[in-house]
């Protein structure tokens, strides 16, 4: 029986993926093999060294603390792209609220008051301090062409915008995807220079903290919308609030509200709504819950933000051992090593390696005995060993 820890909701499409006769699936509960979450912090977590793999129903893992996971040989699954389409609607929508001015006509009628002669007569009046424009022709510029970047890019072409892109890493997958009029930024100085509007969709690392600062803003044109739909840390708040206090940029819309700017008149703030649909959360946890039941039953390894993609098709009648090691030389001569000298014989072996991490996977027809475990635990550069036992034996 394996035992699944969720730290916040997940969508029961998702967590009806661990069958009930193999697993416990609880909010609570001591000794876990594995932890599904969506946005709970886990730095300041003490995680229970029972853990076998940690997934994330969304994007981002800035979250969790990845690299004491990797050193403590634990695979971070995450979703890719199964909440794009989500936070890309609710980039569309920020451009034409942030454009009409929706928000702020919006309070002002909910404000009139009389009777519906008066209320008309001030709906006529009060108009015109609301007008807004229109996207065709806007240029709308996108930091992060990944998942979400992509789609967002081709829907604001789709909508007779002109598209500049910027992503030094761009995969050529997602390049294939982006639609050809997209125009590559050369640099993010030149893109926010040249955009109407800005979107953000970069992950929050070292080298994207405060990505949006002072300096940076300095470049942009009075008229542009700002939007931040990827991490609060990614944009420098105290300079954007400068910045629209100054006339310096028309408006700020946030996915990341602070106490600094979620009241200020030219800033749209919403609570952390960007994957908020049925459909982006079920799509997260069917993703992630697969992707950990997999490892957790064959070892298998899709969509981890920290180990190598690792798939061997498993057969019936075989063991497996799952090792999780330091990416140096002879590891895997001194795993085969261990497994000859005891006359086990290896059916098949897969060794892939990410960094500084490997992993291998070993399938015997015989059942490794303890003592082999033992040894190979203590190679030294060997973080992890499991032994998972034939389904059908
Ligand atoms: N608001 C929300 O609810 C919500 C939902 C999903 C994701 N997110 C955030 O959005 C981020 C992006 O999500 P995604 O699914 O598109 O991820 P992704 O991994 O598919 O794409 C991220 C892209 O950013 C690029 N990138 C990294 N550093 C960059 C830099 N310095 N300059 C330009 N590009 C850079 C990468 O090359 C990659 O293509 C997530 O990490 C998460 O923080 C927020
Ligand atoms: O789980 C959520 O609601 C937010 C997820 C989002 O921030 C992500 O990074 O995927």
């Amino acid at each position: 029986m394996y035992k699944i820890l969720t730290l916040n909701n997940i969508s029961v499409v998702g967590l009806e993926r661990f069958p009930r006769d193999g697993y416990e699936v609880a909010s609570d509960m001591s000794a876990p093999d594995a932890i599904i979450l969506r946005s709970y912090k886990m730095h300041d977590m003490d995680i229970p060294g029972s853990v076998k793999a940690i997934g994330r129903a969304g994007a981002g893992t800035n979250n969790i603390p990845v690299q004491r996971m990797s050193e403590a040989g634990v695979p971070v699954f995450n979703a890719p792209g199964a909440n794009a389409n989500a936070v890309k609607e609710l980039v569309v929508t920020g451009m034409l609220i942030a454009a009409r001015n929706v928000c702020q006509a919006y309070d002002y009628v909910r404000a009139l008051e009389g009777s519906d002669e008066e209320v008309e007569k001030q709906v006529e009046a009060g108009k015109k301090k609301y007008a807004g424009y229109e996207l065709p022709g806007r240029t709308l510029g996108v930091i992060g062409l990944g998942a979400i970047g992509v789609k967002v890019a081709n829907a604001a072409q789709a909508l007779g915008m002109r598209v500049l892109g910027y992503d030094p890493s761009i995969t050529v997958t997602n390049a294939w995807k982006l639609n050809a009029g997209v125009e590559q930024a050369s640099s993010v100085d030149d893109l926010l220079a040249r955009s109407d509007f800005i979107t953000l969709h970069v992950p929050l690392i070292d080298a994207t903290r405060d990505l949006i600062n002072a300096e940076r803003l300095r470049l942009v044109k009075k008229t542009t919308v700002l939007m931040n739909f990827a991490r609060g840390g990614v944009v420098d708040e105290a300079a954007v609030e400068e910045a629209l206090n100054a006339g310096k940029l028309a408006s700020f819309v946030t996915d990341f509200p602070t106490n600094r700017l979620r009241c200020h008149d030219k800033v749209i703030a919403l609570p952390h709504l960007g994957a908020s649909t049925g459909e982006a959360e079920d799509n997260c946890a069917v993703m992630v819950a697969d992707q950990v039941r997999d490892y957790l039953e064959t070892g298998n390894v899709r969509n981890s933000v920290n180990f190598p993609e690792a798939q061997l098709p498993l057969s019936g009648g075989l063991w497996r051992l799952c090792i999780v090691n330091a990416n140096v030389p002879n590891m895997v001569g001194q795993i085969s090593g261990q497994l000859g000298e005891h006359n086990i014989n290896i059916v098949d072996l897969l060794n892939k390696s990410r960094g500084e991490l490997a992993y291998t996977l070993v399938d015997t027809d015989s059942q490794p005995p303890l003592e082999i475990i033992e040894n190979l635990r203590g190679i030294k550069g060997v973080l992890t060993v499991r032994l998972l036992e034939p389904k059908d034996a």
